[in-house]
């Protein structure tokens, strides 16, 4: 039995062919369209080879002048450059067609009868009494809606029309106009296409956001959750340029300033906190009971974990690293500083600083054995520390819908930036935090950034502290 539109049970008619027929015809379709789809598999592979050769034919360097080879690398970007835009625009293509799809899909799923409509009477009213009904004594001033309903059409249609590269441009605007209060990272108000070289370490997930024309204009309506980085105010021993890491030392009178300058720039915004995150080192609780202070947000609740601890500079803690690039040159100094898969030489017992660090009773409340805590670490592994404390405590917060603050400092910033972003091991070496700058991340619902990073604050004065930070690897003049 079948119930047919009417809503009558009919009997199904008998099928013309046997089961058995059909059974064969089915296997000799399925066949057929195998064979097709390995043909055009073939086909593909060819015609990807057939691009490839017309597109990138076998480069000829022999002979050629630094003129000629200039000329060679400036056409090859120029070609990057073109099949970048290609990619973007075909990205772009495929996620509206996949949302219209969606809709599609939808619209069918509502007309298969899972929307049940309502038994509608016909009835024999003028457009006037309608109208009448509706609105009551406004329809007289709304009589003209066929005109209103073509201009909102042309609008529509213009919209549609306007190409997407043109909607980052106007983001750029955007972001140009708050750049003053909003940092963004330098550079990143350009072109669309340079945007994808800036994000490059996820240049897919970006191709979504900012490569669909329908898409872009929604990027703010993704962003659905706050997170704020914060490395703390300036400690006592940033100023001496001593590497801290895992000794305790307080903020000095200026990283107090900073840290209360942080916090009244974040009310000013408006910015409310539901849970903020420290590591168990003085100068980032410090921090965050300053800023919470200076936001009138004192009772927000603060935990603390040995897991949001400054990456253990092994050796190197209390050495000066003006000093150090002396000694050992600044490159070997910028790698131990930057470098995501360096270790410095561990600390041992006869290091001046290790009673202090491993006698301290804050060791002994952590969730590992004190002798089981870092004695150095890379930043991979302060990042592999960090992720299970990211996940299991704090990404249920944020997902619960709580604005949160990560009080923390320079290098474990840096190294959920690196997961947040998906920052490459390679490009995580340009990033550098300045002290007391918060670093606003907007998230979607699975807690991907939805837009570049903004340090907030005073864009001159943020590059400014970010130079010093780096400059503080290098030797100082007066001692060549
Ligand atoms: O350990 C330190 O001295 C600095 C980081 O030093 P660099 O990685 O910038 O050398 O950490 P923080 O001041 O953020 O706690």
């Amino acid at each position: 039995m079948a119930i047919n539109v009417t809503g009558f049970r009919v009997k199904k008619p008998k099928p013309k062919i046997s089961a058995s027929r059909r059974l064969y015809l089915k296997t000799k379709i399925l066949k057929k369209a195998s064979t097709l789809l390995e043909e055009e598999k073939k086909e593909k592979v060819i015609e990807r080879e057939r691009i490839l050769s017309e597109r990138l034919p076998p480069l000829q360097l022999s002979g050629l002048s630094l003129q000629d080879l200039q000329t060679l690398c400036k056409e090859l970007h120029r070609k990057i450059d073109g099949v970048d835009d290609d990619r973007y625009n075909v990205a772009s293509k495929v996620a509206k067609n996949e949302k219209e799809v969606a809709d599609l899909s939808h619209k069918i799923f509502e007309l298969k009868g899972k929307m049940k409509r309502p038994n509608l009477k016909r009835v024999r009213v003028s457009a006037e009494a309608m109208l009448g009904a509706l609105l009551g004594s406004r329809h007289k001033e709304s009589i003209d809606f066929k005109a209103n309903l073509k201009t909102v059409k042309k609008e529509e249609e213009k919209r549609e029309d306007t190409d997407w590269r043109k909607n980052v441009d106007a983001m750029s605007v955007h972001y140009m106009r708050h750049s003053s209060t909003f940092g963004i990272e330098p550079g990143f108000v350009a072109r669309a296409s340079s945007i994808s070289r800036i994000w490059r370490p996820d240049s897919h997930r970006l191709s979504v956001l900012f490569g669909c024309r329908t898409l872009v204009p929604q990027i703010f309506l993704m962003s659905k959750h706050k997170l704020f980085l914060l490395r703390h105010g300036e400690g006592a021993w940033n100023k001496e340029n001593r590497f801290c890491s895992w000794v305790d030392q307080k903020l000095s009178e200026n990283g107090v300033l900073e840290a209360k300058e942080c916090g009244r720039m974040l009310k000013q915004h408006g910015y409310e906190f539901g849970r903020v995150f420290t590591s168990i080192l003085s100068r980032s609780v410090q921090t965050a009971w300053l800023v919470l202070e200076s936001m009138g947000q004192e009772w927000v609740p603060i935990t603390k974990s040995w897991r949001l601890n400054e990456r253990h500079y092994g050796a190197l803690i209390g050495l000066n690293r003006a000093e150090m690039a002396l000694n050992h040159g600044e490159e070997q100094v910028k790698l131990w500083r930057r470098g995501y898969d360096v270790t410095p030489p561990p600390i041992d017992e006869s290091h001046p600083y290790y009673a202090q660090i491993y006698n301290d009773r804050r060791y002994t409340t952590c969730d590992v054995p004190k002798d089981e805590l870092p004695k150095t670490e890379s930043l991979k592994e302060v990042l592999d520390r960090l992720l299970p404390y990211w996940n299991d405590v704090i990404v249920p917060e944020i997902k619960s819908g709580q604005t949160v603050l990560i009080s923390a400092h320079g290098n474990s910033c840096r190294a959920l930036l690196k997961h947040l972003e998906g920052i490459s091991d390679t490009d995580i070496v340009n990033v550098t935090l300045p002290t007391g700058v918060p670093v606003l991340l907007e998230l979607d619902e699975n807690l991907r950034p939805v837009k570049p990073r903004e340090l907030l604050g005073d864009q001159a004065k943020i590059q400014a502290a970010i130079k010093k930070v780096e400059d503080q690897g290098k030797v100082d003049e007066g001692k060549k």
